[in-house]
Parts: structure tokens; sequence; C-alpha cells
């Protein structure tokens, strides 16, 4: 564990109260691109993760984007972009996930992904995990290999972890409130 990474970014990432909705205090990651060599850490604490792990990252839009990118590049495996419904061209597979209220869709281009090929699969947080849930299905339909989830953050009280367990795959959260 990095002690001083996680108080840094504890001291950067801001606590906004009541946003999108009353009840949420929504956790913004913005001020972390103002300092290059704290993202920077950041990467490379994700990236010793993954070293020798995983044979591609998948990465799930938008925020998993910036962050994702740079540790596939750092492990020089393919980065393969998780979408949401309407965004990619076809050939794709989609996966339904439920929210809170009603319910979604992400999508993955066909032929990115090779069977047998271990992936990790990375996003800034995770809350209940459903958005990562749908993740996994996607890349497991494709024939991957779930080998590991990593997030900047975890949101402990919403147990996403406990919904990710079926998959037996390494969890690492830099961060948990
Ligand atoms: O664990 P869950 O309850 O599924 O929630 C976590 C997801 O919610 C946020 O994305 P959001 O849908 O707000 O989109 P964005 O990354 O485009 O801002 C976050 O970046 C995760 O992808
Ligand atoms: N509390 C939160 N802060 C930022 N992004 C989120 N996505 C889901 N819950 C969130």
């Amino acid at each position: 564990m990095n002690h001083q990474l996680i108080q840094d970014l504890e001291n950067t990432i801001q606590n906004i109260p009541d946003f999108p909705k009353p009840g949420i205090q929504f956790k913004d990651i913005t001020p972390i691109f103002l300092n290059p060599k704290l993202y920077e850490q950041v990467i490379a604490d994700l990236a010793n993760f993954s070293r020798g792990k995983i044979d591609a990252v998948c990465g799930i839009e938008s925020r998993g984007y910036l962050f994702g990118i740079a540790i596939a590049v750092a492990l020089d495996v393919p980065f393969i972009l998780i979408r949401k419904q309407g965004k990619l061209p076809p050939p794709f597979v989609s996966q339904k996930y439920d929210l809170e209220y009603g319910s979604a869709e992400i999508e993955m281009r066909t032929g990115q992904l090779q069977k047998g090929q271990r992936i990790l699969i990375h996003d800034d947080l995770l809350a209940t995990g459903g958005t990562t849930e749908a993740a996994a299905n996607l890349v497991q339909k494709q024939g991957g290999i779930v080998s590991q989830f990593s997030f900047l953050i975890g949101l402990k009280d919403l147990e996403g972890e406990n919904r990710l367990k079926k998959f037996n795959a390494e969890v690492h959260q830099i961060l948990t409130y």
C-alpha cells in the first residue's frame, strides 16, 4: 500500500455533496489532471498492480479511459474501449445492466479482444459494481479471461466488490471510502 499516494489523492480528489442528486457525495477526480506528477504516480501504481499479469486492458467509458489507456501503454499491451450504447459502429457485442432506476447497455467492438487473453478491467470508481459487472460479462462473452479489476476509488458502503467476487479476479482500489 502506497501511503503517500493515498494521502496525496485524498488531498486532491474533491467531495461534492448532493451531486448529481441529493444524498450523493460525488468524488471529483478532475484535479488530478492539474498535477502531472501525481497523475504519473497513479499510473505507476496501477501499472505495477497489473505488470506481467494481463494481455490487454478494457476501459469503461468515459472516466475509465483517463487512466486505462496510460496503463496499457505503460505495460505495452492493447487497450480496448467499452462504450455506452449507440457510440460504436458494428460489429459489436452488448450487455444490458441495471441502474438504480431503469437499465443501461454497454458495447465492445468484436474482433478486438482475442479468446484466452487475460484482461484487466479498469474504471476510475467502483460504486454498486453494476457497470463493472456488465463489462466483465462482455469480456467473457468474447472469450476473454477476467483476471483483474482496478479502480482509483472504491465506495465500500455500496458493496461493489461483493458483486465482483464471482469472477475470481484480483481487485485493486487505490483509495476506499
Ligand atoms: O459501480 P457503478 O454503480 O456501476 O458506478 C460506477 C460508474 O459510474 C461512473 O460513471 P458514469 O456512469 O457516471 O459515467 P462517466 O464515466 O462517463 O462520467 C464511474 O465512472 C463508473 O463507470
Ligand atoms: N459518488 C460518486 N462519485 C463519482 N462518480 C460516481 N459514480 C458513481 N458514484 C459516484
